[in-house]
């Protein structure tokens, strides 16, 4: 197994060239009939992790590659200029440099998908990671909960654009899909993207609080009708945030978008998601579902604040045999 190919992806072809999903008009035949069995998405869901194991070299190759899907997160109360300099330097060398080497990636330039963080911080991000080409993430639009006026979540994202924030990871009106209100969801969300402009546009569905996996699909199918870049699980506050059977259906609803509009879309899993087992979960979750092309930090985001700290742990005792306390990786 060939570890640089694997991380780098040259293996499951470039995605450059794709076309930014434009959206379509609010088509409710696309998903007001659907229907969603929940113990058959569970079962799924179950042996994603159970039938398919990777081992050594490759289970090597499989961590590497969700590094450079990482949105390196850090969403608190206290966050500081100080603390997002330090998470900016993580997110640009998110390997120790022994192990890189005993990878053979020294020169690879592995670092992560993006960094994410709230609006007022963007500024110092963007700064960190001047030259380095990773992008910056923000939260907007009343994050976590999105109960705040319209124009004030639309200012919000105007803000982090103006800040320099290339992404821009929005929230959703939960009420809007607990009572079907489907017009006023894909306004909202087509408002959105429009005040995002030239930055992509995460739609984070909040899945946790939205009751079924059915209203998970129809949600789904709206935010990608209204133009979003991503569909993206949850904001890590709620609940229950990202599992395994929603990310089924929110794959299905990708598959089934991409057949009847012609658009590829990307998905962001977040929340709660703290291991390296996690990490290989939602990879073989992609693979089975939407194939190796989802596999690239353009169409995959793992959304998480401290998964990488386990993801590094694991590739030492790939290296050296051993296990390190985790206290010995940054950001742990
Ligand atoms: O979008 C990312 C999430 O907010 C991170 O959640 P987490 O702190 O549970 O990893």
């Amino acid at each position: 197994m060939d570890i640089t190919t694997a991380a780098t992806g040259s293996e499951s072809g470039s995605a450059s060239h794709r076309p930014r999903n434009a959206g379509t008009k609010l088509l409710p035949d696309w998903f007001e009939d659907i229907a969603v069995n929940r113990s058959a998405t569970e079962r799924r869901a179950s042996t994603l992790t159970t039938r398919r194991t990777v081992k050594k070299a490759y289970q090597a190759a499989w961590l590497v590659k969700a590094i450079t899907c990482i949105d390196l997160t850090t969403l608190a109360g206290d966050d500081t200029a100080g603390r997002v300099r330090r998470l900016c330097a993580k997110a640009r060398k998110p390997i120790r440099d022994d192990i890189l080497e005993a990878l053979g990636l020294s020169d690879a330039n592995i670092t992560t998908g993006a960094v994410c963080v709230y609006p007022t911080i963007v500024g110092h991000a963007v700064k960190a990671l001047e030259g380095s080409g990773i992008p910056v993430a923000s939260v907007a639009t009343g994050f976590p909960t999105g109960l705040t006026p319209l124009p004030q979540r639309l200012a919000e994202i105007r803000y982090a654009v103006g800040e320099g924030a290339g992404e821009i990871d929005i929230v959703i009106t939960r009420e809007h899909v607990l009572t079907q209100n489907w017009a006023a969801l894909y306004d909202e969300i087509a408002q959105m993207r429009e005040a995002c402009g030239e930055a992509h546009l995460k739609t984070i569905l909040g899945t946790g609080d939205l009751n079924t996996l059915r209203n998970v699909y129809r949600a789904s199918m709206v935010a990608m009708q209204a133009g979003a870049d991503f569909i993206k699980t949850s904001t890590g506050k709620e609940n229950v945030n990202a599992t395994l059977p929603v990310g089924l259906v929110m794959a299905r609803a990708l598959r089934d978008y991409g057949e009847l509009s012609g658009y590829t879309v990307g998905f962001k899993p977040a929340g709660g998601m703290k291991t390296a087992k996690d990490a290989m979960s939602w990879l073989f979750l992609m693979k089975e579902e939407l194939g190796l092309p989802w596999l690239q930090p353009d169409l995959f985001r793992l959304g998480a604040s401290s998964m990488l700290a386990d993801i590094e742990r694991q590739l030492e005792h790939y290296v050296t045999g051993r296990y390190a306390a985790s206290s010995r990786h940054a950001l742990a």
